[in-house]
């Protein structure tokens, strides 16, 4: 295959973003179409970067001229598109969350079992972060003992119209994938409690939000996610180990003195903070589907994700420890 035709649905934030790291960065792949319920939108999207509009996304994702697909609608309507691309033997990319509830990332699975083939990647970009990479290194390495602890935060600048779940189902849905790759175990049980809540929390939100995760072998975490902390992007890691602690590196940036201070920026928004993760993440991609192997997170992963996040929210709701009850890989994805 010369060049991978891309189809894209959902021409938002960082559906355009990655029509331009495809397009004007990466090799081997071209978005050359794409499709958004918004069609006066996507018309424009499509004439900016030469592409061909669809108002319907599975007539573009069925269509002949597509190879593989992306999807970077809003979190309830992944699903059928991850679904349509299935039926139509494509691989798919679909941004997180796999779909918000556990229910319909089973049906994905189910799916693509039945297809028969591996065709679903999760767009859960922080396991291709150089930082969190280094991080997998020096646990597998050995020389720090094992991991005991894990202190994480998750700070978004600000986050219009979320609600009090999508803290868990759409934002630490991250370190819930990215500390499983890490520690390279299941959770047994979550928590999730409430700090006082800020004045910029919008109508009923609760925010910030603490969750404790324990895993299958003991580790305890807490992960914070403050989606309105009104100072930037501020992702935290650090693992204690026996004999060391190991901190996620933070991009680089000089230093400033200036008006009597010292101040080193840092970043505004997730576009900034990864974004050699998802250059990685989507060159990996393309080139998996060339030569025919997908290797990165599966549907399984988002399965896996969406599972404890729905026993996060029952926690939530009933101010308790609740046990994750996950039922064993199915083979197809242990190949
Ligand atoms: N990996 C990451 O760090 C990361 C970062 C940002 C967003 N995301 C994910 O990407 C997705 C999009 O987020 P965003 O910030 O770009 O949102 P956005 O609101 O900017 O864009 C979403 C787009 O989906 C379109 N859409 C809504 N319903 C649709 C439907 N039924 N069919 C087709 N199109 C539909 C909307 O018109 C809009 O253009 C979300 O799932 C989000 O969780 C991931
Ligand atoms: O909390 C946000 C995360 O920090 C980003 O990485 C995106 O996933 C975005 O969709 C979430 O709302």
């Amino acid at each position: 295959m010369k060049e991978l035709r891309i189809g894209l649905v959902g021409t938002g934030n960082i559906g355009r973003t990655h029509i331009e790291r495809i397009n004007q960065r990466l090799q081997g792949g071209r978005v050359i179409a794409c499709a958004d319920a918004n069609f006066d939108f996507c018309k424009t999207v499509a004439e900016q970067y030469g592409l061909d509009a669809y108002q319907r996304g599975e007539d573009m994702i069925s269509s002949n001229d597509i190879d593989a697909v992306i999807v970077a609608t809003l979190d309830p309507f992944h699903e059928q598109y991850v679904r349509a691309a299935i039926q139509a033997g494509k691989y798919v990319f679909c941004e997180k969350p796999l779909a918000p509830e556990a229910e319909a990332c089973k049906r994905i699975v189910e799916a693509e079992i039945t297809g028969g083939k591996h065709l679903v990647q999760v767009g859960f970009m922080r396991r291709y972060d150089p930082g969190y990479r280094q991080l997998k290194g020096l646990l597998a390495s050995g020389k720090y003992g094992l991991p005991l602890m894990l202190h994480c935060a998750h700070r978004n600048y600000d986050a219009p119209g979320f609600t009090t779940p999508m803290s868990v189902e759409n934002s630490m849905i991250h370190e819930i994938d990215v500390l499983r790759w890490l520690l390279n175990e299941n959770y047994a049980t979550v928590e999730v409690v409430f700090p006082k809540s800020t004045r910029h929390a919008e109508g009923d939100l609760r925010d910030p939000q603490i969750m404790y995760l324990t895993t299958e072998s003991g580790v305890r975490i807490d992960v914070e996610s403050f989606v309105n902390c009104r100072y930037g992007y501020d992702i935290k890691c650090e693992i204690v180990c026996e004999e060391a602690s190991l901190n996620l590196p933070e991009p680089p940036n000089a230093m400033i003195r200036t008006n009597d201070s010292r101040m080193t920026p840092i970043c505004h928004d997730w576009s900034e903070r990864f974004i050699d993760a998802y250059n990685i993440e989507l060159q990996e991609w393309i080139n998996f589907c060339k030569n025919g192997h997908l290797t990165g997170p599966n549907a399984w992963d988002g399965y896996v994700g969406q599972v404890t996040a729905k026993a996060a929210s029952k926690a939530r709701d009933t101010q308790s420890v609740v046990r994750i009850e996950l039922e064993s890989m199915p083979d197809f994805y242990k190949k």
